[in-house]
């Protein structure tokens, strides 16, 4: 019988789980070429990263003062989506620790999702190509719900896939960790405790994300979420 304080946890993956940057950071400007607009840095990209590819490109063109008339911003997101779809695992790997510590949650029990905001299709072929696929229960990426009333994708920062994941792993008993401030306000909206992943691509200072703990790597997220209890 494990004392673990949960029974599944929620796992962002851009960030978090996987170092996908200087993939998603060569797709933004390969498109961003295409447009005729200047290369963002990686150092840049990085506080792009967490709405999923729309908003990241959408915000460096945005940051240049560029057209988001839908004529012309359609064709450089489909331009990114096409890029990255032959390019998504060229770079990435997991960050140091994963491995080991999902090996120990699942040796503990412990059910574990993915919930990133990154499409779905993407995510599952990322996570195929590195050999971890089959170590989650589900996978709900930012077009696994569909869109709400406004035609938004019922993505973090809603609570929306962080209860489609409970109820995939049924249990109450969950926490969420994720390295921007959708994770924590996802986990927020569905009441549900949050580990901040300080190491990740944080939108703004770790501290100032208001999660319930921050870990400095991957490794200390077992730890935390015993303190969390
Ligand atoms: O690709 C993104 O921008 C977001 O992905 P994440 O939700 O896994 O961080
Ligand atoms: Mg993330």
């Amino acid at each position: 019988m494990s004392d673990f304080p949960f029974a599944a946890i929620g796992l962002d993956l851009d960030g978090t789980l996987l170092d996908t940057k200087a993939d998603l950071a060569a797709a933004v400007n390969h498109a961003l070429a295409e447009g005729g607009y200047r290369q963002v840095p990686s150092e840049e990209v990085e506080g792009l990263i967490g709405g999923g590819a729309k908003v990241m490109l959408a915000r460096a063109i945005e940051a240049q003062g560029g057209s988001m008339a839908e004529e012309d911003f359609r064709p450089l997101y489909k331009t990114l989506l096409r890029y990255y779809s032959d390019h998504n695992a060229v770079h990435t790997a997991p960050f140091p620790g994963v491995v080991d510590t999902l090996d120990r949650l699942a040796a503990m029990n412990v059910k574990l999702a993915v919930v990133t905001n990154k499409f779905e299709s993407f995510a599952a072929e990322i996570l195929a190509t590195l050999g971890l696929m089959e170590r989650f229960v589900t996978l709900i990426g930012g077009d696994s719900l569909g869109k709400d009333a406004d035609g938004n994708f019922r993505a973090k920062p809603a609570a929306d896939p962080i209860h489609a994941a409970m109820e995939r792993c049924d249990t109450q008993r969950f926490a969420f960790v994720g390295d921007s401030s959708y994770d924590v306000l996802a986990a927020r909206a569905a009441g549900v405790p949050v580990v901040a992943a300080g190491y990740g691509y944080c939108d703004k200072p770790a501290q100032e994300l208001g999660a319930d703990a921050i870990i400095g790597r991957f490794d200390g997220l077992i730890p935390a979420l015993r303190g969390l209890a």
